[in-house]
C-alpha cells in the first residue's frame, strides 16, 4: 500500500499523534485486499484472530522484559501497541475514548481508587 511501512525521518520524535496517525491507518484498511495489507488481512481473519494476536504480542513484550532486553521490549510493546489499535479498530473504539479515560484517571492514585472499589 502507499504509505505502507513508510518510517519517519530519524530526528523527528514520534509523539502520541503517531499513535492517533497509526490509528487513521489502520481504520483505512477497513476494506482494503488482505493480499496487499497485513491489517486487511487481519480483519478478514476475524476479532477472534485479532484478540489473539494482542495476547501473544503482550506475551512476547513481557517476556522481553522480564529477560531485561530492552531493545526487544520496545519492539514488541511497538508491535503490541499496532494489534491493539487494530482490535480497537475492529470493535469501532476510537482511542480517544481511551484517552479521555486516562485523562480522567490523572492524579487519582491507584492505590486509592481500589481502596474506593472495594468500601
Ligand atoms: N505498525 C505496524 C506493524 N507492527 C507490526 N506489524 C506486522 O505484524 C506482523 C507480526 O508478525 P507475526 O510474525 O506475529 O505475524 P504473522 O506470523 O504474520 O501472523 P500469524 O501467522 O501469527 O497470524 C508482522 O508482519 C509485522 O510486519 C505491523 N504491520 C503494520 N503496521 C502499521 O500499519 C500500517 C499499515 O500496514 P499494512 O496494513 O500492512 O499496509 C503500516 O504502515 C504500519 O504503520
Amino acid at each position: 500500500m502507499g504509505d505502507g511501512k513508510t518510517h519517519k525521518p530519524s530526528g523527528e520524535k514520534a509523539t502520541a499523534e503517531t499513535l492517533d496517525r497509526l490509528y487513521a491507518t489502520v481504520l483505512a484498511r477497513k476494506g482494503a485486499d488482505p493480499e496487499s495489507s497485513y491489517t486487511a488481512k487481519l480483519y478478514s481473519r476475524g476479532t477472534a484472530k485479532i484478540a489473539q494476536k494482542v495476547g501473544e504480542e503482550a506475551v512476547e513484550a513481557i517476556l522481553e522484559a522480564v529477560r531485561g532486553d530492552k531493545a526487544a521490549l520496545a519492539a514488541e510493546s511497538a508491535d503490541l501497541l499496532y494489534h491493539l489499535m487494530v482490535l480497537w479498530a475492529d470493535a469501532g473504539l476510537d482511542p480517544a475514548t481511551v484517552w479521555d479515560k486516562l485523562a480522567q484517571r490523572e492524579g487519582t492514585s491507584g492505590l486509592d481508587e481500589k481502596k474506593a472499589r472495594k468500601a
